[in-house]
């Protein structure tokens, strides 16, 4: 329901009486006209009349005070109405969207907290993350803030920081896909992502850092919730589903702290993304390259539980055994109101080619048939035995092979 309300921009807490009075007015007429139709609805028509129809009477001497008083009570039951469908449902988004000095705030003190992005651009979901990451107070010894980031991205190709995007992904198939392409700020391999897919990022202290502790919670949690699932942890702390990769993971650590990335297949459209981690080249050519390989995976979706349904699951468990002294709160963030220049400028550098295409690790071709050597260093054609392809952008050179060789 909370969602449903915010959604619908009825949130009490941030659009006030007008939202509620139009909320109070949509629930009267839709239970209304049901209740004239329908008699076996009649107890929870009642109960959401009683619920959204203030109490006060029209003087004006006792109005505002009897407004203030519905107001709270009308509140107060939205907020419990609004905790059983959470509960209910486990949707996973928390009440509280953050505004920009809220995040800040949030993220520079100490402190374990949830943040779910309701954004799905990759840019915004990216450069939260990197932002929540480096604005966690620096570790002291003993002290970790736990925290928790959930975001689910539009279509979009992610490659790790030190990959070889031509040998990483098809990038006229991405095109023609509508599949953004990202190089984001950790290490580790190619994932793919769309609506189907759950990122969720655990950030902790560098002392306490250990690449499979969290994934071994996120199994022991969802195994629990339904033995079925028979989820399990690979050598290389992958999650597995009978011996299909459900879940890749990525880890970062720097200034005392890390986090430990992952993907979650839940109900991914796994058929858009075949071919898209396959790029083709001519036959005869050879990479010699020192940058990271992607470890190619046959994957599926965990498939019976949902985006919503996961965050609410780990989120609570989170809170449960993560909890220290105070309850751990859940936040909601959203591009449109949660952002600053820091995150701006991490946005503006993951879109920009100068990241994307100019950067990442350098690497030589051969081309045995066309007796063609090419060494390229930051995305440009650095040594060549043909000395004309010298400066070159290799994507030029490999869109337009046939007229360079
Ligand atoms: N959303 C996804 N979740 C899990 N595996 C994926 C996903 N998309 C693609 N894959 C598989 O994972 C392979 C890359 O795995 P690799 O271990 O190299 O990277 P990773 O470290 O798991 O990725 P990441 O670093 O983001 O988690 C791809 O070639 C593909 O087989």
């Amino acid at each position: 329901m909370s969602v449903i309300l915010r959604n619908f921009g009825l949130s009490p807490r941030y659009t006030g009486q007008r939202s509620l009075v139009c909320c109070t007015t949509l629930f009267h007429t839709s239970t209304k006209l049901r209740k004239d139709t329908d008699d076996k609805y009649h107890d929870i028509n009642s109960m959401y009349e009683n619920m959204f129809t203030p109490m006060y009477n029209h003087s004006p001497i006792n109005r505002r005070e009897s407004e203030d008083k519905a107001n709270t009570s009308l509140e107060d039951d939205i907020n419990d109405f609004n905790k059983d469908m959470h509960d209910i449902y486990n949707i996973g988004f928390s009440k509280e969207t953050l505004s920009a000095s809220q995040l800040k705030d949030i993220v520079k003190a100490k402190g374990r907290f949830v943040l779910q992005s309701l954004s799905t651009n990759p840019y915004y979901n990216l450069a939260l993350e990197n932002y929540m990451f480096t604005n966690t107070p620096k570790t002291k010894k003993g002290f970790d803030s736990c925290r928790l980031l959930f975001y689910i991205n539009n279509k979009c190709a992610v490659i790790g920081k030190n990959q070889n995007l031509w040998q990483e992904v098809d990038l006229a198939q991405l095109k023609s896909k509508n599949f953004k392409l990202l190089r984001r700020f950790s290490g580790g391999g190619t994932v793919l992502h769309d609506l189907g897919n759950v990122n969720y990022s655990f950030l902790t202290s560098r002392d306490k850092f250990d690449t499979k502790f969290f994934n071994k919670k996120v199994i022991e949690w969802l195994n629990s919730s339904n033995p079925e699932l028979k989820l399990e942890l690979n050598d290389r702390g992958d999650i597995i589903q009978n011996g299909f990769k459900v879940s890749g993971s990525a880890y970062k650590i720097a200034g005392g702290k890390a986090y430990h990335h992952a993907t979650m297949l839940l109900n991914s459209n796994l058929e858009q993304f075949s071919g898209l981690l396959e790029p083709s080249f001519p036959r005869d050519m050879e990479w010699e390259s020192s940058g990271v390989h992607s470890v190619k995976s046959k994957i599926k979706n965990i498939g019976t539980i949902n985006p919503g349904q996961f965050i609410g699951l780990v989120s609570e468990n989170f809170q449960k055994s993560f909890k220290v002294d105070k309850n751990i709160p859940i936040y909601a963030c959203d591009e449109s109101i949660t952002i600053n220049d820091e995150i701006k400028d991490a946005m503006n550098s993951l879109r920009s080619d100068n990241w994307k295409y100019f950067s990442g690790p350098k690497f030589s071709i051969k081309l045995k048939d066309k007796n063609l050597k090419i060494q390229v260093v930051k995305g440009m054609v650095y040594e060549c035995n043909k000395k004309k392809l010298i400066g070159l952008e290799f994507n030029d050179f490999l869109k337009n092979i046939d007229s360079y060789t």
